[in-house]
């Protein structure tokens, strides 16, 4: 039995590797059978699949996996501006950054018994453009239930030094798997 991922989790529930062009992604698994898999670029995820190992989520054939591209499908993360609501690029810059692993992250108000789980975190770096001037922390943990279920927590944290606010918009961008587009009419 080998463990790896912080807590003494087994290699089975969370595993480190190398996806598409050798990028860091992270493999969640569960007992029954279903994962998930997230890419550090973006802190995104790309895969869920159910116990049958049926794709959840639509991932184009045509996705670039090359930082600062963002990978087109999964859920990426809009931050910290939603679509063209603000100055900056389209859906901010989270999605086309790399972010890290949270070894330490902040204990939750609510405990759980999740096993396969990552924490993920995105700081601005110092030689960020200046085009959206805070000091933040973003905090993420995907997490996949032992029935299959994805469940995404954010937590964001302003870190100005001189304590000024700022306000930002944020979504979960989801792409999911449709085996027929005519069965999304009552989606769109
Ligand atoms: O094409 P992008 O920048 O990845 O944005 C993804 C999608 O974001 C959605 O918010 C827009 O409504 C879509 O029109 C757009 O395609």
């Amino acid at each position: 039995m080998s463990f790896e991922a912080g807590g003494g989790r087994e290699k089975k529930f969370v595993e480190f590797c190398k996806g598409v062009n050798g990028l860091d992604k992270v493999i969640l698994r569960e007992v029954r059978g279903h994962s998930a898999e997230v890419y550090l670029n973006g802190g995104q995820v790309t895969s869920w699949k159910n116990e049958y190992g049926e794709e959840l989520l639509f991932l184009s054939s045509k996705a670039v996996f090359k930082p600062p591209t963002a990978i087109r499908g999964g859920i990426p993360i809009s931050f910290p501006q939603f679509g063209m609501h603000g100055s900056l690029e389209q859906h901010g810059f989270a999605r086309n950054t790399v972010w890290t692993i949270d070894k330490d992250p902040p204990p939750f108000p609510t405990v759980s018994s999740n096993k396969a789980f990552i924490d993920l975190m995105l700081k601005p770096s110092e030689d960020d453009p200046k085009s959206w001037p805070h000091r933040f922390e973003f905090r993420i943990r995907i997490a996949l239930g032992p029935g299959g279920d994805l469940m995404l927590t954010s937590r964001i944290r302003n870190t100005n030094t001189d304590g000024k606010p700022f306000t930002f918009t944020f979504a979960y961008n989801n792409y999911f798997y449709l085996t027929d587009i005519r069965f999304s009419h009552d989606l769109l």
